[in-house]
C-alpha cells in the first residue's frame, strides 16, 4: 500500500504541475485548450472524466508533457539476467541498468524540434499522432514499458489528464507582477522524479459562472 501511494502521489502531481506550467509559458495554446473545453464543457459546470475522449488538444498537451517532462526521466533500475547485447554493447549478466527516458524523448532522430513544446505533433495529421505514452512507441515511455511498465498507467494517465483539463477549464493564470510568460523559469531538478527546480507561483482567477465551482 505505501509503495503505490509513494509511486502514485508526486509522479502525478509533477506532471500536473508542468503541463500548467508550459500552458503558463505558451498563451496561445492556453487559450486554445480552454477554447475547446469551453466548447466540450461549457462553463456552468467542471470538466469530468467522461469529457476527456472529446479533449483532442488538451490530451495533445498531456503527452507533450511526458515527453519534455516525464516524471521518471531514468525509469526505475532493471538488471540483466542474461549476458545480451545491445547496440553493439555488451551488457555482463548482472548488471544494473537505468533507461534514459528523458534523454530518448529528446532525440532529435525521432524528435523534430525536440526541445519544443508542440502538442500539435501528437493531432490527426501531425508527425505523431499515432503516439501515445503506454508502452508501445520506445520513443516516448514515461510509465516505462514491457512486463514492468508502471502497474497505475491507466489510473495515473486518467488523474493527470482530469486535474490538468479542470485547472486550466477552471482558471485563468497570473504570474506575480514583474514575470512575463516567456520568462517563465523551466529549469529541471534532476533526481529519481524530475521537479521544477523553482516551484511554479501563480495566482488562479475564476473564469466558469459562480455556481461551477459548488460540490455538491
Ligand atoms: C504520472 C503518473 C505516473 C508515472 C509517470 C509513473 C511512472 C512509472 C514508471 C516509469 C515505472 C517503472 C516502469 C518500468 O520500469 O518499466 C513505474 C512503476 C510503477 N508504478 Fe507508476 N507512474 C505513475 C503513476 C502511478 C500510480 C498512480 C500508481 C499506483 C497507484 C503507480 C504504481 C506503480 C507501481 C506499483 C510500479 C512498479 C511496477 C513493477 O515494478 O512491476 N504509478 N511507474
Amino acid at each position: 500500500m505505501q509503495n503505490l501511494f509513494v509511486a502514485g502521489t508526486e509522479t502525478t502531481s509533477t506532471i500536473v504541475e508542468w503541463a500548467v506550467a508550459e500552458l503558463i509559458r505558451h498563451p496561445d495554446m492556453l487559450k486554445r485548450a480552454q477554447e475547446e473545453m469551453d466548447a466540450v464543457v461549457g462553463r456552468d459546470r467542471l470538466v469530468s472524466e467522461s469529457d476527456l475522449p472529446r479533449l483532442t488538444f488538451l490530451n495533445a498537451v498531456i503527452k507533450e508533457t511526458f515527453r519534455l517532462h516525464p516524471s521518471t526521466p531514468l525509469s526505475l533500475p532493471r538488471m540483466a539476467s542474461e549476458e545480451c547485447e545491445v547496440a553493439g554493447y555488451r551488457i555482463p549478466k548482472g548488471t544494473e541498468l537505468l533507461v534514459n527516458v528523458w534523454g530518448i524523448a529528446r532525440d532529435p532522430a525521432l524528435w523534430p524540434d525536440p526541445l519544443e513544446f508542440r502538442p500539435a505533433r501528437f493531432l490527426p495529421g501531425g508527425t505523431h499522432a499515432d503516439v501515445d505514452v503506454k508502452g508501445g512507441d520506445f520513443g516516448l515511455i514515461p510509465f516505462g514499458a514491457g512486463r514492468r511498465i508502471c502497474a497505475g498507467l491507466s489510473w495515473g494517465l486518467r488523474v493527470v489528464t482530469v486535474t490538468a483539463a479542470t485547472l486550466v477549464h477552471s482558471f485563468d493564470w497570473e504570474l506575480p507582477a514583474g514575470q512575463t510568460p516567456d520568462k517563465l523559469n523551466m529549469e529541471e531538478a534532476f533526481s529519481l522524479l524530475l521537479q521544477r527546480a523553482v516551484p511554479l507561483m501563480v495566482h488562479p482567477v475564476p473564469r466558469l459562472l459562480p455556481s461551477a465551482y459548488q460540490i455538491a
